[in-house]
C-alpha cells in the first residue's frame, strides 16, 4: 500500500481487553466532541455486541443491512464499493459504520485470509482523506478484530476504570501495542490512559488514579481530566445521544470537553 505523505486526518482506537470500562461510552462522547470543535467524525463501531451502534441511537443493530462485516467482506472478496457504504449519519454531526453480531463471524473468518491483520486498514486508508478524525470503537479482548483495529490506527486511547486494581491488563494491552508496532504499524502511539468512572468521594478511586500516575506516568500521557463517575453517564446509550446533548451542564461533559481538547493539542 502507498504511504501517503501528508496525513491530516488522525486515527484512534478506543482500546482495552477489559469489559465495561467505558470504551464505548468514552468513543461516543469524543467523537460528538471533536464533532462540536468542528471536526469531521466518522465512529467505527468494530464490537461484534454493537454497543456504539445502539448508544448512537440503533437500538437494534442486528436490523441493519449494511455494518462493519459487510465492508470488511467486501474488501476481504476485493469487490469495488462506494465511501459512502453503510454510512449512518448522527443528529450531533457524526458519521458511524454500524456493527452487529455479523461481525463475529469476521473474527473467525480473517484467519484464513491474505493479510488478515490488515483488511480494517484497507477500509481506513481510503476513508481518511474523507475526515479529520476517525474512532474505532474496539471490543473487549485483543483478538483479529482489535488487531486489526490496532494495525489501521494512530494511537490507542486505553480507558481504564479507577474501580479495581487494572496493572496486569494493562501490562498486556501495552505488550500487544508493542508487538504490533514492531511488526504490523510502526506509527503506532499509545495517546493516553483515560481514567474512568471515578467516584471522587472514595479514597479507593482517587488511590488507583495515584498509582497509574505512579506506574505510568513518565512513559504514557494519562489524560490529566478523569471522568467521573455518574448515573448521568450511563443514561445516554438509552438516549442515543451524548453528554454533551444529554447533560450539557453536568461534570462528565466537562470532563470529556478537556479530554477533548487534550485530543485536539496532540494534532500533528
Ligand atoms: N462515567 C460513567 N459513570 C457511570 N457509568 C458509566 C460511565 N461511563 C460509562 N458508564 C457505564 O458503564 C458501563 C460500561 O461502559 P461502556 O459500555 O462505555 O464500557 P466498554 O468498555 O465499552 O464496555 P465493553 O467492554 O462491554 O465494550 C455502561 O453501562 C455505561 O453506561
Ligand atoms: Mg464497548
Amino acid at each position: 500500500m502507498e504511504e501517503k505523505v501528508m496525513k491530516d486526518c488522525k486515527v484512534l482506537a478506543l482500546c482495552s481487553q477489559k469489559g465495561g470500562v467505558g470504551k464505548t461510552t468514552s468513543c461516543v462522547n469524543l467523537a460528538v466532541g471533536l464533532a462540536k470543535a468542528g471536526k469531521k467524525v466518522l465512529v467505527i463501531d468494530n464490537d461484534p455486541q454493537g454497543s456504539m451502534t445502539a448508544s448512537l441511537g440503533y437500538h437494534n443493530p442486528d436490523e441493519l443491512p449494511i455494518t462493519l462485516a459487510t465492508i470488511l467482506t467486501k474488501i476481504v472478496e476485493d469487490e469495488l464499493f462506494e465511501n459512502t457504504l453503510g454510512i449512518l449519519h448522527h443528529q450531533e454531526g457524526i458519521d458511524l459504520i454500524p456493527a452487529n453480531i455479523e461481525l463475529s463471524g469476521m473474527e473467525v473468518s480473517l484467519v484464513n485470509i491474505m493479510s488478515r491483520e490488515l483488511v480494517l486498514k484497507q477500509y481506513i486508508e481510503r476513508m481518511r482523506e474523507e475526515y479529520d478524525y476517525i474512532l474505532i470503537d474496539c471490543m473487549p479482548s485483543l483478538g483479529m478484530l482489535t488487531i486489526n483495529a490496532l494495525a489501521s490506527v494512530d494511537a490507542v486511547i486505553i480507558p481504564v476504570q479507577a474501580a479495581y486494581l487494572p496493572v496486569k491488563g494493562l501490562e498486556q494491552l501495552i505488550r500487544t501495542i508493542g508487538k504490533v508496532r514492531r511488526q504490523l504499524n510502526k506509527q503506532l502511539k499509545i495517546g493516553g490512559i483515560l481514567i474512568t468512572m471515578v467516584d471522587n468521594r472514595t479514597n479507593y478511586a482517587r488511590d488507583i488514579s495515584d498509582l497509574i500516575f505512579d506506574t505510568y506516568g513518565n512513559q504514557i500521557k494519562i489524560f490529566p481530566q478523569s471522568i467521573p463517575f455518574s448515573v448521568r453517564a450511563a443514561e445516554i446509550s438509552a438516549e442515543g445521544i451524548s453528554i454533551f446533548e444529554h447533560d450539557p451542564k453536568g461534570k462528565v461533559a466537562a470532563a470529556y470537553w478537556q479530554m477533548t481538547q487534550e485530543v485536539l493539542l496532540d494534532e500533528r
